[in-house]
């Protein structure tokens, strides 16, 4: 077992706001965490710092064995798989969903003329597959409804094997099948030892996939609780961190949670 994040003390300011403030976490490679909290509690930010994408402005983050300020990012945009909002929109929408795919494994968005193996292909259509994405090869990426994006953007992720993936609020937006079919998927990932550690942003309980093996609880960029998930993803954890009384239950490994009465 090793190390893929390392986060000491980690701080983002702007402004005379600390957005995230003294932040220390580990994931292991065989990991799958879940981030929750509420909104504006810094799991984005977390994200991107997670991603290489953001430095934080103080503490020291490693990243795959790699400390951000002292390695190319470059590199390690190619080894961690991130999905999430903000790059979706950087898709060109008239790019075909298995291009969209596909072009992870060169670290572009869009294709220009730039050769495939038939293994890149091989791979694009498994992972389409998968992600129940297949019919929509030849799409264009643009004329998708949410659901098939968010799926799409997965895919797209695990395209160049990452060690690292990142998904952030993966199922936000999707209906009720389309989120138990990507919850499906996710799960079947989670259960493969194959898989690389996965970080897993969400503000819903109910989308935590079976299989998820711990939770980081994040309030006002602070960490509330972390560690396995049977032990963290308590009641009263996350009335601490809602800041209202929460009733939570476990069926089965799924999650639910209400206001408590
Ligand atoms: N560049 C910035 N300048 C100032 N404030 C920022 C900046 N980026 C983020 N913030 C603020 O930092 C806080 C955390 O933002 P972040 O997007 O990480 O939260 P989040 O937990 O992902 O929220 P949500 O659940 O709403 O997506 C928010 O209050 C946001 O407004």
């Amino acid at each position: 077992m090793s190390e893929v994040l390392a986060f000491e003390g980690v701080s983002v300011r702007r402004g005379d706001k600390d957005i995230l403030s003294d932040v220390t976490w580990t994931v292991a490679d065989e990991d799958r965490w879940v981030v929750l909290g509420p909104n504006g509690a810094g799991k984005t930010t977390l994200m991107s710092i997670a991603a290489g994408r953001l430095h934080p402005t103080g503490g020291t983050v490693d990243v795959l064995g790699e400390r951000l300020g002292r390695t190319d990012l470059r590199e390690l945009h190619v080894r961690v798989g991130l999905s999430s909002v903000a790059l979706a929109d950087h898709i060109p929408a008239r790019e075909t969903v298995k291009n969209v795919v596909m072009t992870a494994s060169q670290g572009t968005m869009g294709r220009w003329n730039e050769d495939y193996e038939s293994l890149d292909e091989d791979r694009a259509d498994a992972l389409l597959w998968a992600f129940g994405m297949a019919g929509f090869a030849d799409r264009e990426f643009g004329t998708l409804s949410e659901g098939e994006r968010k799926r799409t953007q997965v895919a797209r992720a695990l395209m160049a094997d990452p060690e690292l993936l990142l998904l952030d609020e993966p199922a936000a937006g999707l209906d009720l099948g389309g989120r138990e079919e990507l919850l499906l998927a996710l799960t079947e990932l989670a259960g493969d030892r194959r898989s690389p550690a996965i970080v897993m942003v969400t503000h819903h309980v109910e989308e935590i996939p079976v299989g998820f093996t711990h939770a980081l609880l994040l309030r006002d960029g602070g960490v509330v609780a972390a560690g396995p998930i049977d032990r963290t993803l308590t009641a009263q954890a996350l009335s601490d961190t809602f800041g209202m009384p929460i009733a939570l239950a476990v069926d089965g490994g799924r999650y639910s949670a209400r206001r408590a009465s």
